[in-house]
């Protein structure tokens, strides 16, 4: 049999009898580490080596913790110079006691919350007691760090471990630890005798050059052979389904809107014939702004218009909201709560001039609101809006622009629910089916706009629009079931790593 030099190196290191390791091996035999173990689970495929695997933790003392063990942990310094002031008997002036302990700086306080927390005595209005029934000579913590600094952490509890992990005094890690044996059939090989095989790892210019390369053999690459995982940047898989949003609706024919995260109530809400005491607007929901509070100019016919439509609506019989109207209210800064104001800002024409029927914009951008955080709310999120101006305009098409644009990311199962917005009349609300919990979830909100909120923009025309949620669109099409996992300050970074989009 033949061989290649490393697995010939490592199969005469091995033994039949004895697991060895593979540091142990590539010790032996003058191998990398890295090269030993391709070679053993070159072996291992072949049949002639078996590999196992152990997983070993191991414990450190942090800087910290080191100074511990030279000097005590600080809450038993404190107890003794407590014991020593005489509060075991009553209560002594905490100045004095730490005094005498010699504890300075940030040792006072992890001396001071470790001493209450494990019960060493109470600490009250300046004054520090000392449990007489305290028995420092059995703090769980001070016998693991000890057992630890000489090297017997075997015996430290497990409880133990956990405080002093809780107080950064220890770093826990987890190796994989290889060994190696010699199988039957290695041990047949081995006394046959194996020969070594000149093989070529790389090919080089000069081989190519002088032409050795069409003489020498190459050793094979195991593609599936054990190596270390590597883990580059990517692109955030949100990231990349909003792009691939954005694909879909550019496809389906639609432009796409900008404007600004921190605009004017009056673009956010008044625009949208939302009433100025809608609960939506008061200062718990809305992020305001302190600095500067407020715009300072607003287009003023449009105000006019709005003002008017608020007060007395639209149209012969207009009815209006029959409550005040605030031009400083409108005037307000905040962080949008919904994109719908980039909506507001292009049919108005302020965003690119007047627009002629047919149109379809969309925005893939971030809308901020204080919900309660949970699996389906953070709060930010990604707002899908969206709306199409043209002049005959049914919920049929509503719905089957949803359709169209759902079953490009895999998603035929949708519902829709009469919903109400004071902006959109009718309003639908749009669920989908999560792929895994079988759910029906909220994904979206739409309707078609009400003259209320047409009128005084200028357009005379149908308008249907929408704001889909692109976290839901993620977790419809990905089977992620906490939002948290994907974005915020608890991502599960192993999911990020891992998920792909693709359709
Ligand atoms: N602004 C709505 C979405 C919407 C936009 C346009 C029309 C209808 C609904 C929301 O945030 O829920």
């Amino acid at each position: 049999m033949k061989l290649p030099q490393a697995q010939v190196a490592v199969l005469e290191a091995a033994s039949a009898d004895e697991q060895r390791t593979i540091d142990r091996i590539a010790e032996a035999t003058d191998l990398k580490p890295e090269t030993a173990t391709r070679a053993a689970f070159e072996l291992d495929d072949a049949g002639l080596l078996e590999v196992t695997e152990r997983t070993t933790s191991d414990v450190e003392l942090t800087e910290e913790a080191e100074r511990y063990v030279e000097a005590g942990l600080p809450e038993l310094r404190l107890y003794e110079a407590a014991v020593e002031a005489g509060a075991d008997e009553e209560p002594v002036g905490m100045g004095q006691v730490i005094g005498a302990s010699g504890l300075e700086g940030d040792a006072v306080d992890i001396a001071l919350s470790n001493y209450a927390r494990k019960g060493y005595g109470e600490i009250d209005s300046g004054e520090i007691a000392a449990d007489p029934e305290a028995d420092p000579d059995a703090d769980d913590e001070a016998t693991a760090l000890d057992a630890l600094a000489e090297g017997a952490g075997a015996y430290a509890r497990e409880t133990a471990l956990e405080d002093l992990d809780n107080r950064g005094l220890i770093e826990q890690t987890e190796t994989v630890i290889r060994s190696v044996t010699l199988t039957d059939d290695g041990v047949t090989e081995l006394m046959a005798g194996i020969e070594t095989a000149e093989t070529v790892g790389q090919v080089t210019s000069e081989m190519l050059t002088s032409g050795e390369w069409a003489e020498v053999e190459f050793a094979e690459y195991n593609v599936e052979a054990d190596a270390e995982r590597v883990v580059p940047g990517r692109k955030h898989a949100l990231r990349e389904m909003a792009e691939r949003v954005t694909d879909v609706l550019v496809g389906m024919g639609f432009q796409e809107m900008q404007g600004p995260h921190v605009d004017a109530d009056f673009w956010i809400n008044d625009c949208l014939f939302m009433p100025q005491d809608h609960p939506a607007r008061n200062h718990w929901d809305r992020f305001a702004l302190e600095s500067p509070e407020a715009i300072d100019e607003l287009p003023e016919d449009l105000v006019e218009r709005v003002e008017s439509a608020h007060r007395e609506g639209v149209g012969p019989d207009g009815e209006g909201y029959h409550s005040p109207w605030d031009l400083d209210f409108a005037k307000a800064l905040a962080l949008r709560g919904h994109t719908t104001s980039l909506t507001a800002r292009h049919l108005s024409g302020e965003a690119m001039g007047d627009l002629e029927p047919p149109q379809r914009f969309f925005s893939i951008e971030k809308a901020y609101r204080n919900d309660t955080l949970d699996a389906t709310h953070l709060l930010e999120f990604f707002q899908i809006e969206g709306w199409v101006m043209a002049e005959d305009l049914s919920v049929r098409d509503l719905m089957g622009t949803f359709t169209e644009f759902y079953e490009q990311f895999g998603i035929t199962d949708i519902e829709f629910k009469p919903h109400y917005n004071p902006y959109t009349e009718p309003s639908f609300e749009l669920f989908g089916r999560h792929p895994e919990t079988g759910e029906m979830i909220e994904i979206g909100n739409s309707g078609l706009f009400r003259p209320e909120m047409l009128e005084p923009l200028g357009v005379d025309c149908d308008v249907m629009a929408w704001g889909l949620a692109l976290e839901r669109l993620f977790m419809l099409a990905t089977g992620a079931e906490d939002i948290r996992d994907v974005h915020g300050t608890l991502v599960d970074l192993e999911f990020l790593r891992e998920e792909e989009v693709t359709y």
